[in-house]
């Protein structure tokens, strides 16, 4: 199996949609899933790069996993529900410390999904990023200046230079699995990201993503552990 040029780790609380994404994102469709055991990765080719998605599962039980998972990891997406305040603090509360384990520049994305399920969304007009209001659904708990404020403190948590980093406004999305609104967006938009870390990597010679081969994990979408 190829080795892939980086890894990209989606963590977040149980429920939030993570698989969901990453169905919509690989396999064009939303489908039923069931609760993570562990964690699952994919293999996506993007441009000449090799690109591995880590898929973990939100259950309290499988926490200890978690920086493992993130070890040597050159992005993190950190998923929240919008309609689900709890679960953006646990992202501070409980995921934040586990990229510990992640690359010294690592890049972080905070996405909000479901965005389906609330007032501030409305699936008829769910063209070219139009995002219309309508009356008859969820309230929307968590705003994305939230998730702006989050993607801030974890800059400070880092100890990364705001001027340095990619901006707030830039790497906080708002998605829905169920219907593939911004899916492609968050995804290709944190690949575009990590790809000059990959060229400014191996041109140091400092080529340290891990090795499938060596981790042992199985085929694209294979559940481990
Ligand atoms: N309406 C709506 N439901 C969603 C969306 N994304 C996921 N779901 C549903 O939310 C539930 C949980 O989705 P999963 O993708 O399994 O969540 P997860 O974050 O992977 O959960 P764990 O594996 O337990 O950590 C499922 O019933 C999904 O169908 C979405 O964008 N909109
Ligand atoms: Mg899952």
């Amino acid at each position: 199996m190829k080795k892939p040029d980086l890894k990209l780790v989606l963590l977040g609380d149980m429920n939030v949609g993570k698989t969901s994404l990453l169905h919509r994102y690989m396999e064009r469709r939303f489908q039923d899933t069931v609760s993570t055991v562990g964690g699952a990765f994919y293999l996506k080719q993007w441009g000449p790069y090799n690109i591995s998605i880590w898929d973990t599962a939100g259950r309290e039980q499988f926490h200890g996993l978690g920086s493992m998972y993130c070890r040597a990891a050159s992005a993190v997406i950190l998923t929240y529900d919008v309609s689900n305040m709890q679960s953006l603090l646990e992202l501070e509360d409980r995921f934040l410390g586990l990229t510990d384990t992640a690359n010294d520049d690592c890049i972080f994305a905070v996405v909000g999904n479901k965005i389906d399920l609330t007032d501030d969304y409305d699936s008829e007009s769910d063209m070219e990023g139009e995002r219309p209001r309508t009356s008859s659904k969820i309230r929307k708990q968590v705003d994305l200046e939230d998730a702006i404020a989050l993607y801030k403190r974890i800059m400070k948590y880092k100890m990364l230079d705001e001027n340095v980093v990619p901006a707030a406004e830039k790497m906080c999305f708002e998605t829905s699995a169920k219907t593939g609104y911004n899916v492609d967006g968050l995804f290709e938009g944190v690949f575009n990201m990590v790809v000059p870390l990959i060229v400014k990597k191996k041109a140091s010679g400092h080529d340290e993503t891990v090795n499938l081969a060596q981790s042992k994990p199985e085929k694209s979408k294979n559940r481990c552990c």
